[in-house]
């Protein structure tokens, strides 16, 4: 197989009318050492098999990308003194080899050259795929559906790239899993080594963000396929290397807060200079569905963007079988302030920054779920939402897991979802209502059955107008409260206007 492909290479050199004097620097250039093969089979055979190749196959120059770099990578690492004219000189001979051989994780399934080989004269012990050979059109099956039950939904696999969807190109259709009845390619040696390699040549998967519906926004992922054939896709332990990227690139520096399920540490970061806040949860996510149901979260926060009422987001990652998430430091949470005495204008002033959180965030399709004083956090006196733990879409498509039950309004314990950006409006009202009472809501069900009832206590001391606009956020009815740019409009805001 591999000495018919080294034919062909040389072939299509042959028709650039320049062999022979190739031949003859080939002949004096047999001497060359094994790390030069090695580094010229990678170097060269990405060239030859991705210049015949449509330009406009992204999988294919990305790939010819990846391997570009290794080849230079093995090239610094060997030295990097190979000259120019001997570098080209080495590649001659190495096109010239009849034993041409070239282990399979270097070789993209989806090449044209390879459905003009005849596989029965391989008999060359270097591994190969199992699943390309006599390839027809046909859809893929997905490798890793899984589904995870929650109370009132279900969380499946669609939320991944879908390959088929994305990657269209005419060389991918080449790549398929359906092998025609041929039992000699069917029971083809697979070496595990070679697995294994193709698994460390591909850089991780990536995932369709379910929050972002502007197609735009979202890139294809050009090795998808290739990547589906190793094992596990979502990483849960520490990188290959063994080094603890938290340890790695942060110096932590003391335990900010914790949550249900997470702890949130302000770090330094080494290589910056900054400080961060760095979240990671307490419990190992050993289950693959857990970990995607974690990972919900910052793909919320990537989703959204920049905010200046919207905790910053940087980047997340799996360790240890958690998940890491890196965020914009700040100060403290709203709940430190609940148990002081805040004036009416600092009420208005908080009301309003959340507002316009909820606005932008309502804007991108998105609903938080689980506003509280707990998941606000001030900056410098700015205050920002954070903790998109709960987030999930407003059209539905995604599962709803409602947050903290003392601030959800009697619809969503009813498990009606018609309305989920006004539900972050009332959990706001509960806020504020919170933070005017200074003390934190108890579990009490009386009390917090009247609040969900639309019945609230009269706060001396604060403006009718405020009591009023709280009551109506707070209304039973989710049509009847104002959304989050009607809020942000109310003529009460007028007094901390510029
Ligand atoms: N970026 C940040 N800057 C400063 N403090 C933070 C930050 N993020 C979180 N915290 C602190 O850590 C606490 C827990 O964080 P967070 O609410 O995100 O965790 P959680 O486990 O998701 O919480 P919950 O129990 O509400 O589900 C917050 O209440 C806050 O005090
Ligand atoms: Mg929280």
């Amino acid at each position: 197989m591999f000495e018919k492909k080294g034919r062909t290479l040389l072939a299509k050199r042959k028709t650039l009318g320049t062999i022979e004097t190739r031949i003859t620097k080939k002949n004096r250039k047999m001497k060359g050492t094994m790390e030069r093969h090695s580094l010229l089979q990678l170097g060269q055979l990405s060239k030859l098999s991705f210049d015949n190749l449509p330009p406009s196959n992204v999988a294919s120059s990305a790939f010819q990308g990846l391997l570009d770099s290794e080849s230079s990578e093995l090239r610094n690492q060997l030295g990097g003194s190979v000259d120019a004219d001997a570098d080209w000189g080495e590649k001659e001979f190495i096109l010239s080899q009849d034993f041409f051989c070239t282990p399979d994780y270097i070789t993209p399934d989806n090449q044209n050259l390879m459905s003009s080989l005849d596989i029965s004269k391989d008999h060359s012990p270097c591994p190969r795929s199992p699943v390309k050979l006599n390839t027809v059109k046909s859809k893929r099956c997905r490798q890793d559906s899984f589904t995870m039950k929650t109370s009132n939904s279900t969380w499946s696999s669609k939320y991944r790239v879908d390959e088929q969807e994305n990657d269209d190109s005419d060389t991918d259709e080449i790549m398929v899993d359906k092998l025609q009845a041929n039992p000699i390619e069917r029971t083809g040696y697979v070496s595990q080594t070679a697995v294994a390699l193709r698994c460390r040549a591909m850089p991780p998967p990536c995932f369709k963000n379910p929050y972002v519906t502007n197609e735009s926004e979202t890139a294809s992922d050009p090795f998808g396929y290739q990547r589906s054939k190793c094992a596990s896709f979502l990483p849960s332990s520490i990188g290959g290397d063994g080094l603890s990227r938290y340890l790695t690139d942060f110096h932590e520096i003391q335990q900010i807060g914790a949550g249900n399920f997470s702890r949130v540490f302000k770090v330094l970061k080494r290589i910056d200079g900054c400080l961060y806040a760095v979240k990671h949860s307490t419990r190992k996510l050993c289950l693959e569905s857990e970990r995607r149901k974690a990972m919900m979260e910052v793909q919320a926060l990537a989703a959204l963007g920049f905010h200046e009422n919207v905790v910053g987001y940087y980047s997340s990652w799996f360790e240890n079988e958690q998940l890491y998430i890196q965020l914009e430091l700040c100060d403290h949470s709203l709940s430190k302030k609940s148990s002081l005495k805040i004036s009416e204008r600092e009420i208005l002033v908080i009301m309003h920054q959340i507002a316009k959180a909820l606005q932008f965030v309502h804007e991108k399709g998105i609903a938080h779920l689980d506003v509280k004083p707990d998941n606000i956090y001030i900056k410098n006196g700015v205050c920002k939402l954070g903790d998109f733990g709960c987030a999930t879409r407003l059209d539905k498509s995604l599962p709803v897991e409602e947050g903290d039950a003392r601030y959800m309004p009697q619809e969503i314990l009813n498990e009606n979802y018609e309305h989920l950006d006004k539900v972050d409006i009332f959990s706001l009202g509960v806020t504020v209502y919170e933070l005017i009472r200074g003390s934190p809501l108890t579990e009490s069900r009386n009390r917090s059955l009247n609040i969900k009832e639309g019945k609230l206590p009269l706060l001396p001391g604060h403006s009718l107008q405020l009591q009023q606009l709280l009551k109506t956020m707070m209304d039973r009815d989710p049509t009847r409260r104002p959304s989050a740019r009607e809020l942000m409009d109310h003529p009460m805001f007028d007094r901390i206007r510029g």
